[in-house]
């Protein structure tokens, strides 16, 4: 090797461009052609510009200048050629690198300066006659400029001539010349490859960038892919994904694959899914395997390996993916405005190992990455410009990093290329694991188990992919390493419905045990191991698929069709309903017991110190202690031969402490001692359509505020606590939904604490608010102060169904109107629409009903307490507010969100045109009472009303509001 020794090794991708031997040889035809036509074309121009032309004015010598550097550039093309057909291998030296390099550089910028210089003759020559008349008759100009241009460009030049531009690749035996540069030749990148060949240039361009950022974090982690490719050569590597971007991070990274788009229906309720990430493997899975099922029937050809992912962005507990149109876009990006948001990739890997009576053998491996990334605060004129440019819509999240998206972006912290949509550095490391880790099936019993029941041994060849084995976890490349495995890929069965507990870390993993205990339930316990494998017979026809699954304690055989669902997705799905009880009374109980508050200011406890502080059971302590870290409320670490250490999840900390800013326990407390006892009576609820306060607590109560809570102290404030809890999570968006600067004076009806007028007076500084609320709730309210209190915020007591209503601009009825009966609701109205005055506003905040009345859950679960109110729809509270003369002009979404419910917001102004009295809206509802409608039904219901269109957009709701305007 002629090179000087280098240190750094080139990523796969440029290794592949050097292996390239037609597109090589392509260039060195092309070259040859130009070398021909260059010695011809020249050598005429040359000999008649020299001998047979007279007198040799400035443009001529320009001419014989530009020939000449032509001709000398031809003479370096014959080395570039020969260079090349020995598959860019340079065996001439280091000096004779540099010296045709220099040739070839200062020919090119000689020629194109002169060119310049001709131009410049030809503008004189007809612009400024004059002038070029007397400059022409001194033809030394001419020959001053082009020494001074040839001066110029070799100076320029010259430290080509003092460096070796040559560099080994002992991966490929060869010696570059002039293609790849070493790193002390620039200042900030590792390695850059410059351009002698044209075709690099694009390529090298990404390679730069790349190269430039995953040096960042470890050089040698850009070199996992390296042992890992030639394994790969021969392999049918398929990508499930259509993704233009996954596709061209994948090409970049040198991978040869085929690209068979997934006909997987990105349906998966992702209320299936604890965590978002969870949501993003499961999906990556479904593809992955719909093509692995599919090509052997289908394509007649069965893929080695095929990789499935899907990316998704997870803000607030809210899962956003690609926008289904404008307005969803800026929801989504909104929504985003000025935080900090995750992007998750999922990605799973199929092997596939052909057998040979044609049955095929599937492993999945998946694992997920996850990128931190910050949006600035969005300007609306920003957030409409970037939406009308048209790149969110296919994008998860709605924005495009590596485009105009990347400039919403404040930070990123994480895998960038995760975010644009593939993780190219963990995939790496999942396939070095894959192939250069394998362990021999004698040591691994889960999975020799396992493989000898689907009659399929371990290969002998260690290039043959093998699963890895929780024995391998420390070995993990990266302690953050976010596979389901940790750091061995998971091997895990196809189904959604096993979804395994995916607690990040070895800790939790339950690989690491090597077997994943299901819900416990009436079904029986079940403990299986994680390993699956699926046998395709092609014979039988795509629609057939036989699972076998493999449960530690005896064999299990289910076989699915893939026109139903699987059964064991149905059953999960309601085995997570059964159960839905117990979790809901385990977060209950530990939030009752002090847990999130203990392991807050004490976290890495073990249970025995847990229980004495508690003053409980160990044993009932460690069961709780355990089923909160099942769902994700606690983390737990391991610790060797000692009881596990227990701490708050990022979840507990913000939400489930109680002194958290945003906490969630006073309204945890007021579920567990007041709704969950009047559920446990839900059949007679249901039987009696009326609520069981009596039942519940013994005491007969028609108006559940006065009756039920205000007498007793502590129920009183245990309510306060859960309303103002609410209040402080979901307010702020309420009072930011709308521009109220048109008002200055607001009244929250029912304001309970202050909690949510404190948010609008923050919100909006030229507003006051008055909170109206029973006497026996405000003579407690002063107990919800917050430290720095606002004289713009005043409290009146009263009861709104007997006393005057403050005078305000502006009313406001935040989760009210779904606890009163029509009767009720209708008197309030007409109360409040009597004290407007032209101008006024009412502001409504509530969960919205889907049209279809199928959701969000929240809504209709809710409606099961049975109050003698109801749950409303967007269209059904902007008929009744219709009916005291209120137009709903819009409903927007508020950025905030709650539990994964977002805010339906509606504008709403006074139709003077069509004032319905009480009673004519009495009588309109009550014919319409007990009716499900769909949503054109509605439509109908209010065009015959005279009401236009009222622009709805749907979401997952929490609190949804109406704005109302008094003209
Ligand atoms: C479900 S809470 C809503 C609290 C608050 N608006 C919020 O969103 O956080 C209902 C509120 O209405 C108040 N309320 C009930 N009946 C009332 C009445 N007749 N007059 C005034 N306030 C009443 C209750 O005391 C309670 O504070």
């Amino acid at each position: 090797m002629t090179g000087s020794s280098n240190s750094t090794r080139l990523d796969n991708a440029t290794l592949a461009l050097f292996q390239d031997d037609n597109t090589s040889v392509a260039i060195s035809v092309i070259y040859m052609v130009i070398l021909a036509v260059n010695l011809g074309g020249n050598g005429l121009s040359m000999w008649l510009l020299l001998f047979r032309t007279t007198p040799k004015s400035t443009s001529i010598i320009f001419m014989i200048n530009l020939t000449f550097t032509d001709l000398a550039l031809g003479t370096a093309l014959p080395f570039q050629i020969a260079y090349q057909l020995r598959g860019y291998h340079w065996h001439l030296g280091p000096r004779m690198c540099s010296f045709l390099t220099l040739v070839f550089y200062t020919n090119m910028y000689c020629s194109i300066l002169t060119m310049m210089a001709i131009s410049i003759d030809r503008y004189l020559g007809i612009v400024r006659p004059m002038l070029f008349r007397r400059n022409r008759e001194s033809k030394s100009i001419a020959l001053i400029s082009c020494f001074l241009m040839w001066g110029v460009v070799l100076i320029v030049l010259h430290p080509l001539m003092t460096t070796d531009l040559t560099f080994d690749i002992p991966e490929l035996g060869i010696t570059t010349c002039f293609d790849v540069l070493k790193k002390d030749m620039l200042p900030t990148t590792v390695v850059v490859l410059s351009t002698p060949s044209w075709r690099l240039a694009k390529q090298n361009q990404a390679n730069v960038e790349q190269t430039t950022r995953v040096s960042r974090s470890s050089l040698t982690d850009t070199m996992v892919l390296n042992p890992v490719i030639s394994k790969l050569a021969g392999k049918l590597v398929v990508l499930a994904s259509a993704s233009p971007r996954r596709l061209e991070i994948l090409r970049n990274a040198g991978l040869r694959f085929e690209v068979v788009p997934s006909w997987f229906k990105e349906t998966i309720d992702k209320g299936l899914f604890r965590a978002p990430h969870e949501y993003a493997v499961e999906t990556a899975k479904q593809k992955a395997l719909e093509v692995a099922r599919r090509m052997p029937v289908k394509h007649l050809k069965t893929p080695d390996i095929v990789i499935g992912a899907d990316t998704i962005v997870a803000v607030d507990g809210m899962i956003l993916e690609k926008p289904v149109d404008k307005c969803d876009a800026y929801r989504m990006l909104s929504s985003l405005s000025g935080k900090e948001h995750s992007v998750f990739t999922g990605v799973a890997i199929v092997l596939c190992h052909e057998k040979e009576n044609e049955e095929v053998d599937y492993q999945l491996i998946d694992f997920y990455e996850e990128t931190k990334v910050k949006f600035a605060d969005l300007s609306e004129d920003m957030l409409w410009e970037y939406i009308n440019s048209g790149e969110p819509m296919d994008k998860a999240g709605g924005y495009g990093i590596q485009a105009l998206g990347g400039m919403l972006v404040e930070y990123v912290h994480g895998d960038f290329l995760n975010v644009v949509g593939f993780p190219l550095n963990h995939f790496c490391k999942q396939l070095d694991l894959i192939y250069n880790h394998w362990t021999s099936p004698s040591e691994q019993e889960n999975v020799s188990l396992h493989l000898s029941h689907n009659g399929s041994h371990c290969p002998s060849d260690v290039t043959q992919p093998s699963p890895i084995l929780s024995t391998q976890c420390n070995q993990s490349p990266s302690s953050s390493a976010k596979s389901n495995s940790s750091l061995s890929p998971r091997v895990s069965s196809p189904s959604a419905s096993q979804k395994h507990n995916s607690q990040d870390g070895p800790a939790s993993s339950p690989v690491h045990k090597g077997k994943r205990k299901d819900t416990e339930s009436e079904l029986g316990e079940s403990s299986w191991t994680l390993v699956n494998s699926l046998s395709t017979h092609p014979k039988d026809g795509p629609e057939s698929t036989t699972v076998q699954q493999m449960p530690s304690r005896g064999h299990v055989s289910v076989t699915e069709h893939e026109d139903s669902q699987p059964i064991t997705e149905d059953l999960q799905r309601i085995v997570e309903v059964m159960d839905g009880f117990k979790a809901s009374k385990a977060l209950f109980t530990a939030s009752d017991l002090g847990v999130f508050d203990l392991l807050q200011s004490r976290p890495g406890s073990d249970a025995s110190q847990v229980a004495q502080e508690i003053k409980a059971s160990v044993r009932g302590t460690e069961c709780l202690l355990e089923a909160c870290v099942s769902l994700g409320l606690l983390k737990s670490k391991e610790r060797t031969c000692q009881r596990p250490v227990y701490e708050n999840s990022d979840l507990a900390a913000r939400f489930l402490r109680s002194s958290a800013p945003l906490s969630l326990h006073g309204y945890i407390q007021h579920c567990n001692k007041t709704v969950w006892p009047l559920f446990s009576h839900l059949e007679s609820a249901v039987r009696e359509g009326t609520h069981q306060h009596e039942k519940a607590f013994g005491k007969k109560s028609k108006d559940v505020f006065q009756d039920a809570y205000c007498n007793s102290q502590e129920v009183k404030l245990r309510f306060m606590r859960a309303m103002h809890s609410v209040a402080e999570v979901t307010g702020a968006a309420v009072a930011e939904a709308f521009d109220l600067s048109g008002y200055k004076t607001a009244c929250d009806l029912g304001g309970c604490t202050g909690a949510m007028a404190y948010k609008f007076t923050k919100a909006h500084p030229g507003l006051s608010v008055t909170v109206f609320d029973l006497p026996a709730i405000l003579e407690m309210s002063e107990h919800f102060q917050p430290l720095h209190t606002d004289n713009r915020v005043s409290f009146v007591a009263g009861d709104f169904f007997k006393d005057e209503l403050p005078k305000a601009d502006l009313y406001i009825l935040a989760r009210i109107l779904h606890d009163w009966s029509d009767e009720k609701v209708h008197f309030l109205l007409r109360k409040i629409a009597d004290a407007c005055t032209p101008g006024c506003g009412l502001l409504l905040s509530e969960i919205f009903l889907d049209e279809d009345r199928r959701g969000p859950s929240r809504g209709l679960l809710q409606a099961l307490s049975m109050s003698e109110g109801k749950q409303r729809s967007a269209t059904e509270y902007g008929l009744l507010l219709k009916n005291y003369g209120f137009i709903t002009t819009h409903v927007t979404t508020t950025k905030e969100s709650f539990c994964g419910c977002a805010v339906l917001i509606a504008e709403t102004v006074l139709d003077t045109q069509r004032p319905y009295s009480a009673l004519q809206s009495l009588n309109m509802l009550a014919q319409t009472e007990g009716m499900e409608r769909t949503e054109g039904q509605y439509a109908d219901i209010l065009s015959k009303h005279g009401f236009g269109n009222i622009n709805v957009v749907r979401t997952m709701n929490f609190l949804d509001a109406f704005m109302a305007v008094k003209m």
